[in-house]
């Protein structure tokens, strides 16, 4: 079949393959309200002219509605005899979905199950995910989607991303042209070598970005067709993976040096000259020493970028450090003294962010800093420690007059606990049940002598998946005597009071952060992912929690909010986007009002009301 390409101007209406935005049925094939292209390229919508006919078209997830296909639908598409006759609501088809995905015996067929219903249609699954987010997101996201990744290699799929290896190298421009959409703003990256917590999986960790851009669509409505999850592969560390025979990836050690960096920058070219300056480029779990070195060469060379696993974690622990002074008995922010376990991204990018807030409520750098310990394998970082430190942690290092603290802590954590005395102690070490009895009892009794007995101690197990938790939330409860303020990174059942009541702590994972930065850029097609931008998004999450949930003792909004909050942080960071002037000038002169005037409440209500305009809605698409 001839193929031809439509290019549009923004905002016109015009006959293309389905599944974008919703709209008027012209000519008889779907046609879609242009949503305006904010990434700075011809906008070039993906798809041929005549819309594939029978089998083909029930193959395409953005076509497929199942038996919720209208009538006329399939007439037009050739589609009779091919769907059983019925014709049903698609709230029918998300129950079917439903029915069978719930015969699935464990959390890991549930996850094939429900990812094959991604890849046949997305109007189903992306409305099965609005209507049952609370029980699906830990199967197509942390945690199971971790165990996905560990046996991703013995797994069928179809494709769900583009796998671009060293063996690419020189022609990952031809790679890229495989992708069809034309139109992409998101490109979740990872290069498989720190998964969660599960360490380097290679090729295998292709689930990771998979993941994240679902969650993407599902919380921020960021239409499917602009996202593309990519698997960088330059080999792995494990050997146990590599020596699996269904492994799917190369066979062979990490790349490393120019090798890694020519391909990476290869890469980087590619997607910029493909889908224009501004496509939002998403770092996901790369290795600590690639992670911070690559976000800061690309944000030096004008990509629109940020690294999830250290910039937005770090606002969604800043937001439950917000989320946890609104709780009685915490100390304020700039009363308190922080120890971070674990000196990876998530911490460093969390004490980066902290230093920031800190500063914003009147302390000087240098006196935020003073607030913040870091320790990592080798115990407390201070200057002049021997084996020299990376510049990330040493930003962090405690003066000299601290070695002798930190020599007699050692690697022990409940030593340190009593040498240091936080008020706030951060997990992110992946190191499970790090935080013993001995732990919690001595930060608990620290923060009592210094701020009184009615004092809460804030204790954040951030590590992923579930068995790297620091601690568990009924642990933290019952060693602390009811005291602490809990947050972990994956969803813990609920706690149990001595009275017989429960309780559910609030979940600290960026997935309240990252869909919600990605719909704030998109929607005022700003240039860069600031600093600013990661504060705005934490206080505008904190700004989330209601009082119900910080009675029930979550100091963050509760994962099924994932869609309110998602737009909420999206506004927020539309709007400090327009406030500093780093919003692409044709989006924000479309919309002049942004710009304009008003108030800062009004401004957020009308930017929401732009951010919502752009979301993809599966019950108002036009596949039906
Ligand atoms: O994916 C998650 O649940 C959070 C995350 O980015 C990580 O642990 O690397
Ligand atoms: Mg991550």
């Amino acid at each position: 079949m001839r193929r031809a390409w439509l290019i549009a101007s923004a905002g016109t209406t015009l006959g293309i393959g389905a599944g974008g935005p919703p709209v008027k049925n012209a000519l008889a094939v779907e046609a879609l309200q242009v949503p305006p292209s904010t990434n700075g390229a011809p906008q070039m919508i993906g798809g041929p002219c005549q819309p594939s006919q029978g089998l083909q078209a029930l193959k395409d997830p953005a076509v497929n509605r199942g038996t919720a296909t209208r009538q006329e639908r399939r007439v037009q598409r050739g589609m009779q005899g091919l769907l059983p006759p019925q014709v049903t609501s698609l709230q029918t088809e998300i129950d079917r979905a439903h029915v069978a995905i719930a015969r699935c015996c464990s959390p890991l067929e549930k996850y094939q199950a429900i990812m094959g219903l991604r890849e046949s249609s997305w109007d189903t699954f992306y409305g099965l995910l609005s209507q049952h987010i609370k029980e699906y997101l830990p199967i197509i996201y942390t945690p199971t989607v971790g165990e996905a990744c560990q046996k991703w290699s013995s797994l069928l799929h179809r494709p769900q991303g583009l796998y671009i290896s060293e063996e690419d190298t020189g022609a990952v421009k031809q790679r890229l042209e495989a992708w069809p959409e034309r139109d992409v703003r998101v490109v979740v990256l990872t290069d498989g070598q720190r998964i969660l917590g599960l360490g380097d999986l290679g090729c295998n960790g292709m689930g990771i970005p998979v993941g994240k851009v679902t969650v993407h669509t599902a919380a921020a409505g960021i239409h499917p067709r602009w996202t593309l999850p990519i698997a960088l592969d330059v080999g792995c560390d494990t050997q146990g993976v590599r020596e699996d025979p269904l492994y799917v990836g190369l066979n062979q050690e990490r790349a490393r040096g120019s090798a890694y960096n020519r391909l990476v920058d290869e890469l980087l070219g590619a997607l910029k000259a493909r889908y224009g300056p501004r496509v939002l480029i998403h770092w996901e779990d790369f290795g600590a020493g690639n992670a911070f070195r690559l976000l800061t060469k690309y944000q030096e060379q004008g990509y629109t970028t940020f690294n999830d696993d250290i910039q937005a974690t770090a606002a969604v622990t800043l937001g439950s450090l917000y989320g946890a002074q609104r709780q009685e008995g915490v100390p304020k922010l700039a009363d308190q003294t922080f120890l971070f376990f674990g000196a990876g991204q998530a911490n460093i990018g969390a004490a980066q962010l902290l230093t920031l807030a800190l500063a914003q409520q009147g302390l000087s750098a240098a006196d935020a800093r003073s607030r913040i310990w870091l320790m990592d394998s080798q115990g407390i970082v201070y200057e002049g420690r021997k084996g020299g430190l990376s510049p990330q942690k040493a930003a962090f290092a405690r003066p000299a007059r601290d070695a002798e603290l930190a020599q007699a802590a050692g690697t022990d954590l409940d030593r340190a606990v009593e040498l240091v005395g936080p008020d706030s102690l951060i997990g992110a070490a992946a190191k499970g049940g790090a935080f013993s009895e001995k732990v919690v009892k001595a930060i608990t009794k620290s923060v009592q002598q210094r701020h009184g007995q009615s004092a809460r101690p804030a204790i954040f197990a951030l590590s992923n998946p579930v068995e790297e938790a620091e601690c568990t939330a009924q642990q933290a409860y019952d060693w602390s005597e009811g005291r602490a303020v809990y947050v972990s990174g994956t969803a813990f059942p609920g706690v149990e009071r001595r009275d017989g009541t429960q309780f559910t702590p609030g979940q600290c994972n960026n997935c309240l952060i990252f869909p919600g930065i990605a719909l704030g850029v998109i929607g005022v097609g700003a240039q860069m992912v600031t600093d600013a931008m990661m504060l705005a998004a934490s206080k505008a999450l904190s700004g989330c929690v209601t009082a119900e949930e910080l009675r029930d003792e979550s100091v963050l909004p509760r994962i099924e909010r994932l869609r309110e909050v998602a737009l909420k942080v999206g506004a927020a960071v539309s709007l400090e986007a327009l406030s500093s002037e780093i919003a692409s000038d044709s989006e924000a002169d479309s919309r002049k009002s942004l710009r304009g005037g008003l108030g800062r409440a009004s401004k957020l209500i009308d930017i929401e009301a732009h951010l919502r305009q752009l979301q993809y809605d599966p019950f108002n698409g036009v596949a039906g």
